[in-house]
C-alpha cells in the first residue's frame, strides 16, 4: 500500500515538475543588420560577438595606428550566427564601401528586427557622412521604429570622440524622436579585450538591443513577416518582368535569324560544317580563311551598295555610254554598309565585268565622265576638270574614306 502511494506520489510530482528541458522557452530567431561606413569596424565587431576574437595577437596590435590582421573590406555581406539567452541571432554584416554598395542596404531592411550601426569614433571627418547614412536608414518605411544600437567603435584610438559628443554630432535625439525608435549609443573597441571576454560596452549594447526586441517581439515578428512577404512578391514580380523581357528579345532575335536564314541559306551551311572535335590549329586556320572570305564579301558588298545607290544597273550603264556619269561626290561622300548581305552571282559578275572594263577600256573611256571602280577604291574622272585628267590614278592600296565595315 505504502509502495503504491509512493509511486502515485512520484508521478504526481513529475507531472507537477517536469524536467527543466520542457520548461525552456523556444529560441526566438531574430535577424539584425550591422551597417556603417566602410572601415568603421563592423566585421571586427561581428567577429568579437561571435567569439572569433583575435586573441593575444590583438594585444600586440593595440596602440598601432590600425590593426590589419585578417580583416579586409567586406564585399557584399557576411553572416554570423550565435545564441544569446533565448535568442538565436543572425547578424548580416554588410559592406559599407561607397554609396553604390550602400544602395543595396535597403534589400535587408525588411527582414531585420533591429539595427546595429557602427561608426569609427576617431574619424571625425566622416561623421557627417555617417549621420546622413543613419538618417536615410531610419527614415526608410521598413526600418523606422525598429530599435537601434549605435556602436562608437575604435575608442582606443587617440582623438576618438566621446559618447555625449557623438550623440550631439549625429543629432541622434532629433532623429529618434522623429522616427519614434529606441536608440542607444555605446562607445567601444574591439581591441580592448582578449580571449573569450569581449568589450563590456558591446556586450551590454547587444543585451539592451535584444531586450528591446524581446519586449516587442510578436509585433516586430508580424511586421518582419509582412514586410518580407511584400518584398518577396515585389522581387518575384520584377524577376518575372525581367524574364518576360528576355524571352521577348530572344523571340525577336530568333525571328530575325529565321528570316535571314530563309533569305540566305548559305549561312546555315557555315555553322553545320563546324566539327567540334577538330584540332585547334585546323580550326584556327579555317577561321582565318572564313574571315578572309568574309572580308572579300564585304568588299563586294561595298561595291554593291555603291552600285545600288549611285548606278542601279551597271550593265545598262555600260551598254548606254551616253548615260555613264558618276558624281564627283562619290569620292568624298561617306556611306556605310548597314548589314552583311552577300552579293548575288549577278552582282559579282557585274563587278568582275567592271574590273575587266577597267583594265581593257580604261584608256578609251578616260575621256568619258564616269568613275572607275576597283576593289576597295573609287576613282572619279571629270572631263570638265582638266587638272584631274592629268592627275595620276591613286594606287590600289589607297583606302576609301567613309567606309564602315560592320563585322558579324
Ligand atoms: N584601433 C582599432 N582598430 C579597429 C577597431 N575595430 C576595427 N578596427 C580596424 O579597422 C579596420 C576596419 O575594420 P573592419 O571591421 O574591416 O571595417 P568594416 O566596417 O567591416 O569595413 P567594410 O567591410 O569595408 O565596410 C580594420 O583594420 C580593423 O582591424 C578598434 O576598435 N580599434
Ligand atoms: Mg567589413
Amino acid at each position: 500500500m505504502a509502495g503504491i502511494s509512493r509511486c502515485k506520489l512520484f508521478s504526481f510530482l513529475t507531472a507537477c515538475f517536469p524536467c527543466k528541458k520542457n520548461y525552456q522557452v523556444p529560441l526566438r530567431k531574430v535577424t539584425l543588420l550591422m551597417l556603417g561606413l566602410e572601415n568603421a569596424g563592423k566585421t571586427d565587431t561581428a567577429r568579437v560577438l561571435k567569439g572569433e576574437h583575435k586573441g593575444h595577437a590583438v594585444q600586440e596590435e593595440v596602440g598601432r595606428e590600425e590593426s590589419s590582421i585578417d580583416v579586409t573590406t567586406t564585399i557584399g555581406f557576411s553572416r554570423i550566427n550565435f545564441i544569446r539567452g533565448n535568442f538565436d541571432v543572425t547578424i548580416f554584416d554588410i559592406g559599407g564601401g561607397g554609396k553604390g554598395i550602400r544602395t543595396l542596404w535597403k534589400y535587408y531592411y525588411a527582414e531585420s528586427y533591429g539595427l546595429i550601426f557602427v561608426i569609427d569614433s576617431s574619424d571625425v571627418n566622416r561623421l557627417e557622412e555617417s549621420k546622413e547614412a543613419i538618417n536615410e536608414i531610419l527614415k526608410h518605411p521598413t526600418m523606422s521604429g525598429k530599435p537601434v544600437l549605435v556602436l562608437a567603435d575604435k575608442q582606443d584610438k587617440e582623438g576618438a570622440l566621446s559618447e555625449t559628443c557623438l550623440v550631439k554630432c549625429l543629432s541622434l535625439d532629433t532623429l529618434i524622436n522623429e522616427q519614434k525608435c529606441l536608440c542607444q549609443l555605446k562607445g567601444c573597441s574591439t581591441l580592448l579585450f582578449t580571449g573569450k571576454k569581449i568589450d563590456k560596452s558591446i556586450k551590454r549594447g547587444i543585451f539592451w538591443l535584444l531586450s528591446c526586441i524581446g519586449n516587442d517581439f510578436y509585433t516586430l515578428k508580424s511586421r518582419v513577416e509582412r514586410d518580407t512577404k511584400a518584398q518577396q512578391i515585389f522581387e518575384e514580380m520584377k524577376k518575372r518582368e525581367r524574364a518576360e523581357r528576355v524571352r521577348q528579345l530572344r523571340r525577336e532575335r530568333e525571328e530575325r535569324e529565321k528570316e535571314y536564314a530563309t533569305e540566305h541559306p548559305e549561312f546555315l551551311r557555315c555553322d553545320s560544317d563546324i566539327d567540334l572535335f577538330k584540332p585547334t590549329d585546323i580550326v584556327l586556320r579555317e577561321n582565318e580563311r572564313r574571315k578572309q572570305r568574309m572580308d572579300k564579301d564585304i568588299d563586294r558588298i561595298f561595291l554593291r551598295t555603291h552600285i545600288e545607290q549611285k548606278k542601279p544597273d551597271i550593265q545598262n550603264q555600260f551598254s548606254n555610254a551616253s548615260e555613264r556619269k558618276f558624281d564627283d561626290s562619290i569620292c568624298t561622300e561617306p556611306y556605310s554598309v548597314l548589314s552583311y548581305i552577300p552579293p548575288t552571282e549577278k552582282e559579282i559578275d557585274s563587278v568582275q565585268q567592271l574590273s575587266d572594263c577597267e583594265d581593257s577600256d580604261f584608256n578609251e573611256k578616260k575621256n568619258d565622265t564616269f568613275g572607275v571602280i576597283a576593289c576597295n577604291q573609287i576613282v572619279p574622272h571629270n572631263i570638265s576638270n582638266p587638272d584631274l585628267e592629268t592627275q595620276e590614278m591613286p594606287g590600289p592600296s589607297h583606302p576609301i574614306h567613309g567606309f564602315h565595315r560592320i563585322q558579324k
